[in-house]
């Protein structure tokens, strides 16, 4: 069990994670959701003991992880910065992060580089910002780390790259079950993968729950306009539209199977909403008093 309490990270004056409190039960796949700014990277350092926090706790069953030699080894964090030296061949920092990591499985990370078509013989400085990622992604995977933490690696990877690792990340997490963290901005791409949902948002927890009780918290509701605006009446209202007379509005909170049941007599139409809609809608440009009022 991961564990963190009141944890908070400050740059000078700047607030990047506020306060955070949370466990992560081992072997899910957690996605990190949260905008621009929010705090993402910098939690994430402060779990892969990269940075330590300016106040509050983080411990890996009970232990604090930072500068616990064995705890790091069992932790892969790949970001964008990828950590290896830009002058090094593939072969190398392949081989590299084999001697470091108990976990490494050589072979498995040959047959990630001929998924994503690396030459072992190129080195990093030669590689496409893609290919970069794709690099990052055989570090990540094959460690086989039991705390897996991938903060955005998918930057320059084009479409069929990105399908190859959600498929490549999805086998491998079935048969060598391990805690994966995503952090992602292309979420509904991502979102088929979490088991639980962690939004953050502007350094503060917003949410944390599983994946499908995040998604009952939004229903698409569309129909004749009047019929929908005389259903929405007194719910939390997070988006609409309109389109001559029909009428869409995206509701906030799971409806009881009566209402569910009143909507459909009354001729509308419900729908799902996408774990995507449902991250922008709750964190907002500019709204904070939406955010707030949602905490
Ligand atoms: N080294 C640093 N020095 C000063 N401020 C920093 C530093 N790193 C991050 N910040 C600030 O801390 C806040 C959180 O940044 P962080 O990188 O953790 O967010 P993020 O959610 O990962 O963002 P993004 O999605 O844009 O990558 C931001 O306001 C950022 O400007």
């Amino acid at each position: 069990m991961i564990s963190l309490r009141d944890l908070t990270v400050r740059y000078g004056d700047t607030v990047a994670v506020d306060g955070i409190t949370l466990d992560l039960e081992p072997n899910k796949i957690y996605g990190l959701l949260g905008r621009n700014g929010s705090g993402k990277t910098s939690l994430l350092s402060v779990l892969a003991s990269y940075r330590r926090p300016c106040a509050g706790t983080v411990t890996i069953d009970g232990v604090d992880p930072f500068e616990n030699a064995a705890l790091m080894r069992a932790t892969a964090f790949v970001r964008d910065s990828l950590d290896v030296t830009d002058q090094d061949r593939i072969a190398k920092v392949l081989d590299f992060a084999g001697r470091l990591r108990p976990t490494w499985d050589a072979g498995y990370a040959e047959h990630l580089a001929d998924v994503f078509e690396l030459d072992r013989r190129r080195r990093v400085s030669a590689l496409s910002r893609g290919q970069r990622s794709s690099l990052g992604v055989v570090l990540g995977l094959a460690a086989r780390a039991p705390l897996t933490i991938l903060d955005e690696v998918y930057l320059g990877m084009d479409a069929g790259a990105r399908a190859a690792f959600y498929r490549e990340l999805l086998a491998d997490y079935l048969a060598h079950p391990r805690t994966i963290i995503l952090s992602t901005h292309l979420i509904e791409e991502v979102a088929g993968l979490f088991e639980q949902v962690i939004v953050i948002d502007r350094g503060r927890l917003l949410l944390h729950e599983d994946t499908d009780t995040f998604r009952a918290r939004g229903v698409a509701v569309t129909g004749p306009a009047a019929a929908v605006e005389a259903f929405a009446a007194g719910r939390t209202v997070l988006g609409e539209q309109s389109l001559g007379g029909v009428r869409q509005v995206t509701l906030y909170g799971a409806l009881a199977d009566h209402e569910a049941e009143a909507a459909r007599t009354a001729g509308l139409t419900l729908a799902p909403v996408g774990v995507q809609d449902l991250f922008v809608h709750l964190t907002a440009v500019g709204d904070t008093a939406r955010t707030e009022a949602l905490r």
